[in-house]
Parts: C-alpha cells; sequence; structure tokens
C-alpha cells in the first residue's frame, strides 16, 4: 500500500511541524479510497507559531529591494520545474487526477507564477504627482500578513497563485489547504526556504473552516485569498468585513460555452472536452452549459460520442491514463444526485452516467442533450464531469441565456466570424472569456469572476493591485498657510 505521509502536518517558522493533539484528517488516494497519509489540523499553539512567525518575517521580507524578493521566488520556481516530476506524483496520489494532467498543469503552473510575479517585484513602483512647486509621491506598500486559503482541485497551483503575488509584494502568508488535499502546500513551503525566503515567511497550516476562521479573525492579519465555493466565499467575506480586511474570492461557476454554426466542429467538441472532463470537471471555470446552435446539433454530438471513445481511465500514476477519479466519496455522491436529478427532470443522457467497476471515487463523463434552462443540471454548480448541452437559434437569444445566472466566473464562444466572436466576449458577463478555446489560464492573464463567481484578480499585472497598497505622500516646498 502507498504511503506518502509528510515529515509533519505543518510548515511553520522555516520547518515541518507536528501537534498530533489537533484532529485526524486522513487523506486517501482517490483513485482506490485507500488511506495514504494522516495529518493533524492545526491547534491554536500551531495557528499562533504562524501567525507570530509570519509577522516577523514580513518585516525582513518587506525591507528588501524587489529584485531581491524576485530572485528567491525565481529560484523557487527554478526548483519546482526540476523536480516537476515528483511533485506532480504526489499531487496524482493527493487529487487522483492523472499524472499526464499533473506533469504540465499543476506544479508547471505555479513555477509560471513564481516567475511571472518574481520578475514583476522589481518593478513595482509608485508615481510623482506635480502640484506647481509641491508634489505628491506614492508608495506602493505591502499589505502586511496574508491568509491564503484552497480549494481541492488544483492544490499546489492555488497555494502559488496566492502565494507567489503575495510574496512579490513583500507580504507574508499563511496558507490552510483544502482538508481533502492537504500535501502540495507543503512542498512549495520547503521549496520557498531552499530559495532563501526568510522563515516564517510562507507558512502552511492544515485544517476544516474552523481554522480557516480563526485565521481570518486574527487582527493581524491584513488580507484573505479564497478559492472556494460560492457559500464559503460569501462567509469568508463576511468575516473579513468584520475587520475591514482585504479580500480576493476566487469562487464557483456555471459557465456558458457558445457554439455556433459556422464554428470548426472539432475544435469546439476540443473546447467542450476540455471544459467539461479535464480533472474530472473539478474546474471551476468549466464551460458546463454547452449552447449548441440548432443546425449543428447532431454533428457536435456525435462527433463528441466519437471522441469519448478516446477517454482511458486506469491508474493515474500511468501516464497512458487521460481521465482520473473524483476527489473524495462526498464529491461523487454529490455529482451522482446531479446525474439523477438531470434524468428525472427530462434531460437525455446520451453518454457515461455510470459508475465505473473499479475501487475509489471514479464517475464516467457524462454527457446530457436537451437540456433546459430551468433544470438544475443548467443552474447549479456541479463540480464534476457532467456536461449539459442547450439547444439555440439565435446570437441575441443565446447571449441573454448565457448571463441568465448568478455566476460570472468564465464563458467561450466558438465561431469563425471574428466580429461576432469579440462581439459575443464583449457582451459576456464574465471574468475570463475565450474565443476559439477554453479554459486556458497562462499566468500573464488576469483570472477571476465577476458576479457571484468573486473579487478581484490572481495572475496578471492586476494581482499587484489586490496584494498592495498605495501611500500618498504630500511634499510642501512653500511656507504652511494656516487660517491663524
Ligand atoms: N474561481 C476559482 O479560481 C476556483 C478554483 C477552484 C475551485 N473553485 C471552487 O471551489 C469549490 C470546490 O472546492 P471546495 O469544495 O474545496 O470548496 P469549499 O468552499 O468547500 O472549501 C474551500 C476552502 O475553504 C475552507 N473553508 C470552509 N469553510 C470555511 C470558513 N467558514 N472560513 C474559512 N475557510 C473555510 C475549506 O476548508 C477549504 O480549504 C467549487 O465551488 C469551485 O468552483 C474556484
Amino acid at each position: 500500500m502507498t504511503q506518502i505521509q509528510p515529515a509533519a502536518s505543518h510548515f511553520v517558522d522555516g520547518q515541518y511541524l507536528e501537534d498530533a493533539t489537533g484532529e485526524a484528517i486522513p487523506v486517501l488516494y482517490p483513485a482506490t479510497g485507500e488511506v495514504i497519509a494522516t495529518v493533524h489540523a492545526a491547534t491554536p499553539a500551531v495557528v499562533e507559531a504562524a501567525l507570530a512567525s509570519a509577522a516577523r518575517a514580513q518585516k525582513e521580507w518587506a525591507a528588501l529591494r524587489g529584485v531581491e524578493r524576485g530572485r528567491v521566488l525565481r529560484r523557487a520556481a527554478d526548483i519546482i520545474r526540476e523536480r516537476n516530476r515528483d511533485l506532480s506524483v504526489l499531487e496524482t496520489y493527493d487529487t487522483g487526477k492523472p499524472l499526464s494532467e499533473t506533469l504540465v498543469a499543476d506544479a508547471m503552473s505555479a513555477a509560471d507564477a513564481l516567475e511571472y510575479l518574481g520578475g514583476l517585484a522589481a518593478t513595482l513602483s509608485g508615481e510623482h504627482i506635480q502640484l506647481g512647486s509641491d508634489f505628491v509621491y506614492t508608495r506602493r506598500e505591502p499589505l502586511g500578513v496574508c491568509v491564503g486559503i484552497g480549494a481541492w482541485n488544483y492544490p499546489t497551483q492555488i497555494a502559488a497563485w496566492k502565494g507567489a503575488p503575495a510574496l512579490a509584494c513583500g507580504n507574508a502568508m499563511v496558507f490552510k489547504p483544502s482538508e481533502t488535499t492537504p500535501l502540495g502546500a507543503l512542498k512549495l513551503a520547503e521549496i520557498l526556504i531552499e530559495a532563501g525566503a526568510p522563515a516564517g515567511l510562507y507558512n502552511v497550516v492544515q485544517g476544516m473552516g474552523a481554522v480557516g476562521s480563526a485565521l481570518i479573525a486574527d487582527p493581524r492579519v491584513a488580507k484573505v485569498s479564497i478559492t472556494g465555493s460560492v457559500p464559503t466565499g460569501t462567509k469568508v467575506y463576511e468575516a473579513a468585513a468584520r475587520g475591514m480586511k482585504h479580500v480576493t474570492l476566487e469562487l464557483g461557476g456555471k459557465s456558458p460555452l457558445i457554439v455556433f454554426e459556422d464554428a470548426d466542429i472539432d475544435n469546439a467538441v476540443s473546447g467542450a472536452i476540455l471544459g467539461n472532463f479535464y480533472s474530472s470537471g473539478q474546474v471551476c471555470s468549466n464551460g458546463t452549459r454547452v449552447f449548441v446552435q440548432r443546425g449543428i446539433k447532431d454533428a457536435f454530438l456525435s462527433r463528441l460520442r466519437e471522441r469519448l471513445d478516446g477517454v482511458v481511465m486506469g491508474d493515474p500514476q500511468d501516464e497512458a491514463t487521460n481521465f482520473g477519479p473524483m476527489v473524495s466519496q462526498r464529491q461523487r455522491e454529490i455529482v451522482e444526485g446531479f446525474i439523477r436529478t438531470g434524468i428525472e427532470e427530462g434531460a437525455r443522457l446520451v453518454a457515461g452516467g455510470g459508475r465505473p467497476d473499479r475501487p475509489g471515487f471514479w464517475i464516467e463523463p457524462t454527457v446530457f442533450a436537451d437540456v433546459t434552462d430551468t433544470m438544475a443540471i443548467a443552474r447549479d454548480e456541479i463540480f464534476g464531469p457532467v456536461m449539459s448541452v442547450l439547444d439555440f437559434d439565435t446570437e441575441e437569444e443565446v447571449l441573454a441565456r448565457a448571463n441568465a445566472t448568478e455566476f460570472g466566473l468564465a464563458a467561450g464562444v466558438f465561431t469563425r466570424d471574428l466580429a461576432r466572436g469579440h462581439r459575443v466576449a464583449a457582451g459576456f458577463e464574465a471574468g475570463t472569456c475565450f474565443i476559439n478555446a477554453y479554459n486556458l489560464t497562462p499566468v500573464e492573464a488576469p483570472f477571476g469572476g465577476m458576479k457571484r463567481s468573486g473579487i478581484g484578480r490572481e495572475n496578471g499585472k492586476a494581482a499587484i493591485e489586490h496584494y498592495s497598497q498605495l501611500k500618498s505622500v504630500y511634499v510642501g516646498m512653500n511656507r504652511v498657510e494656516a487660517p491663524f
């Protein structure tokens, strides 16, 4: 039986730290259901040690030049790339995602974020505003200690997408991974120390929601960035508001993907596959409402069915496997509940819907056709491999239906008519849009949601705005005039 027990549950003040009095959290390999490690939830003593060390390290770190901070982040990126295979194997055990995915999408994206934001660190600056002979200059300053809270679908990537901008701007971070996937972030913390970060700059503490709440409530914390569901994000926003803290909220979605009759059908089917079945559908920006213009509906569905013959379910550590299990038994139950509801509501099951006969938390890639806007499978985030195909006739109609949702994370359009592509993208109420592509999230581009899908942006230059604050300094060069 595989065992990948980390050296200890937490990484605090530059080293692994254990406190076995915290609640035990078993880590399961989703492909088999076996327990492969056990970590313990952080006790108040662990949370205190993490926050105290972060507050200490932040001062030292913020005093460095941006170019010096950037160098540490870029060194960490290099170490991650050198160890990509080991980190990817670990990520596959943590999440069940196939190694064929984790080798390219997880640690590598973390490295990209550290490299990109490490590069930006040296460019941070304020401006100089002339006011006659007086002037104002602005200083771009860090926020202080930031808390990061992760979801379970991209544990390593999320740890870095939050850590890299925080550290680039001169902040420290205490990161709480999802209790379902606690392992990847510990490696990032270890590597940052190796790369030259001061002890305490990036700490990892394990635990459930209660540990997240305790971190947010602490007066030393200036900001919280969470990736998670809308209900959890709402609670975090409320808790942060009580302390007037900055937030970044990366939450859920139910994104539309529109395929017009003039689209390249193979590309559109590829986009729909990426937007529904990559990471077994456990991707926040997935285009799970696939609107297909009526004239190509049959062609689209038949091409999609053929392409599903290429699904390879197997040992996720085997690089030939291209489709993995759900992250947990609970997530599989949620997804199966939606599949039952889809059938009850009259959607037509055209592929999948069942449980493969193997241990672990597997579910087949599933496609429903003839889905209507009011069905639960077209309204609610499922977070599993369930595609809903809806019919439409006109551009105006489909855009209105695409936007008729409380979510606004992502949206996509496939068409050969470029003017229409840009017009539709401009009309989408979503933070991350795609024309003739889907679910590509390079670190150079801002990523985030509109409406209830979130607040703030990760990545791109935009991330800097969310991890720093401006101070204006007025400089008087003249006699001070006072009324008396
Ligand atoms: N927008 C994005 O970038 C993005 C990316 C990945 C996942 N997601 C979303 O994440 C969800 C799936 O992930 P999940 O099931 O881990 O989400 P979740 O909301 O259940 O949990 C997210 C994190 O919040 C913590 N948490 C729970 N209650 C808390 C509280 N009261 N205070 C502080 N922290 C608390 C959890 O322990 C976990 O670490 C989906 O809705 C998905 O769309 C969004």
